[in-house]
């Protein structure tokens, strides 16, 4: 939590203002974070200094681990936060690739479970890095990405967090995520929760102990309109001890998360915090 402060704070003193062409907003921003996560310690990195709608960031990565391409697909998970990228973005809905209402196209785990080839095909990354780790290999190239610059017009978005590449040192499993931009008000406080899930659900379904998850920012952003709100009550507030995580044992494959969990399977202990702020979301 005191790193996310860090950062936040950084922003606010060191930021410079750029315009984003995208949403015709300005961003007061800096280059380059990097932030670590205890999974090892169950140190859940939920934001305390604001209300964390933590089920809704964990609905999204287990989306993406199944592959998902449509907002009702997330909705039905448990999350609306996709409606507004599949069914308001000016740019996607004049896109002809658009497939209709709730479409979200080729976007993160569209690509990770069935990455193109270039001599025709697909491969399932995630499904080839459970495989090695669940046989104890890590033959240091075990990435998951959702990285493919020749779909951008495929999607409603290119992804965020793109990058996730597992290793193993003996037993012990860690995740270095990469994101290439993110709005730390919003995004972050989903991004944290996400990276430290996939590291914690990865190493229960491949038989391994958890270790650290390091997760790695380019561009981090405050949008104009979440600045005051960011500077003047959020930063002013002190932060809570960080809670706890459990997941439900019984989840044990790759299978049982594309099959049955919902977000039922996963429980905070010890959620102190503070009020909800509500940020406004740029599309
Ligand atoms: N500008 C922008 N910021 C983002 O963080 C973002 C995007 N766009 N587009 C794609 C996804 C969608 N994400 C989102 C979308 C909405 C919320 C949001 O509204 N969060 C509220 C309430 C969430 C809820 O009630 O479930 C929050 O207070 O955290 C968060 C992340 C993250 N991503
Ligand atoms: O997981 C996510 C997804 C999105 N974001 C933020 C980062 C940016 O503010 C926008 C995406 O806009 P681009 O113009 O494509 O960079 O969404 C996030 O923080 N986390």
């Amino acid at each position: 939590m005191k790193q996310y402060l860090d950062l936040c704070q950084r922003i606010v003193n060191e930021g410079t203002w750029i315009n984003n062409e995208r949403t015709n907003k300005r961003c007061l921003t800096v280059i380059n974070a990097d932030l670590t996560y205890d999974v090892a310690n169950n140190q859940f990195p939920l934001v305390t200094t604001r209300k964390s709608f933590w089920k809704s960031a964990i609905a999204e990565i287990i989306g993406y681990m199944r592959g998902y391409q449509s907002a009702a697909q997330f909705r039905a998970l448990g999350t609306k936060t996709w409606d507004a990228n599949a069914n308001l973005n000016e740019a996607w809905l004049k896109n002809p690739n658009r497939k209709g209402e709730d479409d979200l196209g080729l976007i993160y785990g569209a690509l990770g479970r069935a990455f193109p080839k270039p001599n025709g095909g697909h491969v399932d990354l995630l499904q080839g890095i459970v495989d090695d780790l669940s046989k104890g290999i890590d033959n240091r190239g075990e990435i998951l990405t959702f990285l493919h610059p020749g779909a951008f017009d495929l999607g409603c978005l290119r992804p965020c967090m793109y990058e996730h590449h597992f290793s193993l040192l003996g037993d012990t499993l860690y995740l270095n995520s990469t994101q290439r931009s993110c709005d730390v008000p919003l995004g972050l406080n989903f991004n944290m929760v996400q990276v430290y899930v996939l590291l914690a659900l990865m190493a229960q379904i491949t038989g391994k102990k958890p270790g650290k998850a390091y997760h790695k920012i380019v561009n981090a952003h405050i949008y104009e309109d979440q600045l005051a709100p960011m500077r003047d009550i959020q930063l002013k507030r002190e932060p809570f001890a960080a809670p706890q995580l459990i997941i439900n044992p019984d989840i044990k494959s790759l299978k049982d998360i594309e099959t049955w969990v919902t977000l039922d399977d996963f429980e905070v202990k010890g959620y102190q915090h503070h009020d909800a702020i509500q940020y406004p979301f740029a599309v």
